[in-house]
């Protein structure tokens, strides 16, 4: 371990609630490996630095064997400097009745600054997750922003989406969720997402012979794409363990890979595949090897699908018109 170099990781928005869950995971190695050394480089506003103190207390009480170093700052150009991985998670979270595209005016303007400093000043392989909502749409404002980085290195969380749905199936199916392989969830982490189990497959049978086609239709989809909302209303306060383990596996994924012939769902820059107009972040079934991601292609689309993968496109297209009005973006 210690002739292992370490990993830079930028987590934003650090002394907020979804930070208080990552940092520890990030620490403990659930990220990158239990042999992989990190640096945490903490990045939050000015009044919150005092709250961040107090976590940063906090992980160092923890002892972590791999966390070498903890830098934290209210700018972007130290907190991203050299950075390897940046978590953009720092965003205001919805509020009961809220939907996540409410956010976009209040949360769009985070993630072009942050883009700009990614840009300059960033490891030039750097992987960027945007957590903070509306997750796809700041996920395509910061790429926006970071012209000299490759677009792909942005993507956004529908991860958390996929671990609800993998869950809730299993619990209809009463299998382990290690039972249930090639789930998708498509589009946009909103209420428009399309959680589909056409491919999915539960011990190996299809899951759609398992389950009745009006449940599927009328209870497990709106179910799965209402459960932010759901949280909130339970909680008074959006999910934020759950979110902070949907964020682990995203990134784990990426960069140790999906395990064998397995897909996951990831919000990444559509190149046009399934007919998805280029360049929306868009959640795609992809897997991973090498600290890369691929579309898994050739999947059939039933109309039904065809409709639910367009309205949730759709949507996306508004948000980036939006966003374009904003000036966030070209
Ligand atoms: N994609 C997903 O699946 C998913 C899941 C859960 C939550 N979220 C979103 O994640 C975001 C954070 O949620 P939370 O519960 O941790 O919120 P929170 O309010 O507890 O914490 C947010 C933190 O971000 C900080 N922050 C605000 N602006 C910042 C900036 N410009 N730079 C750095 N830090 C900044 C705040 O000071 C605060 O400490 C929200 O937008 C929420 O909706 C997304
Ligand atoms: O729903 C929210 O606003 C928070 C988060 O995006 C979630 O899905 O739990």
């Amino acid at each position: 371990m210690a002739n292992i170099e370490p990993i830079r990781v930028a987590v934003t928005g650090a002394a907020g609630q979804i930070g208080y869950s990552l940092l520890f995971r990030i620490a403990s190695g659930d990220m990158l490996g239990k042999d992989q050394p990190v640096i945490l480089q903490l990045l939050e506003v000015t009044p919150a630095l005092k709250a961040l103190e107090g976590v940063v207390m906090e992980l160092r009480d923890c002892a972590f064997p791999l966390l070498t170093d903890i830098v934290t700052s209210d700018d972007p150009n130290v907190a991203f400097k050299d950075a390897d991985y940046a978590l953009l998670v720092g965003a205001m979270p919805r509020k009961a009745g809220m939907e996540r595209g409410d956010l976009l005016s209040a949360n769009g303007g985070i993630f072009k600054p942050q883009g700009e400093a990614l840009n300059k000043v960033a490891s030039r392989g750097v992987k960027v997750l945007v957590v903070g909502n509306p997750a796809n749409t700041n996920a395509l404002i910061a790429q926006q922003n970071a012209p000299d980085l490759d677009p792909g290195q942005f993507t956004a969380m529908v991860r958390l989406d996929h671990n609800r749905a993998v869950s809730q199936l299993a619990e209809k199916t009463g299998k382990p969720v290690t039972s249930i392989q090639n789930l998708t969830i498509w589009g946009n982490h909103s209420s428009t997402q399309y959680p589909d189990l056409s491919q999915t497959t539960v011990d190996g049978k299809p899951a759609l012979d398992l389950v009745d086609r009006n449940w599927y239709e009328t209870e497990y989809i709106p179910t799965v794409a209402k459960r932010g909302a759901a949280i909130i209303a339970a909680r008074g306060a959006s999910s934020a363990a759950s979110a902070a383990s949907a964020a682990i596996d995203h990134m784990h994924d990426w960069a140790l890979g999906t395990a064998d012939g397995q897909w996951v769902s990831m919000g990444i820059p559509s190149d046009g595949s399934y007919g998805i107009p280029e360049g929306l972040i868009y959640g795609f079934p992809v897997k991973c090897a090498n600290g890369k991601y691929e579309i898994v292609q050739g999947l059939d689309v039933s109309d039904f699908s065809r409709g639910k993968m367009d309205a949730t496109a759709q949507e996306l297209q508004e948000e980036r018109d939006e966003v374009r009005k904003l000036g966030l973006v070209k």
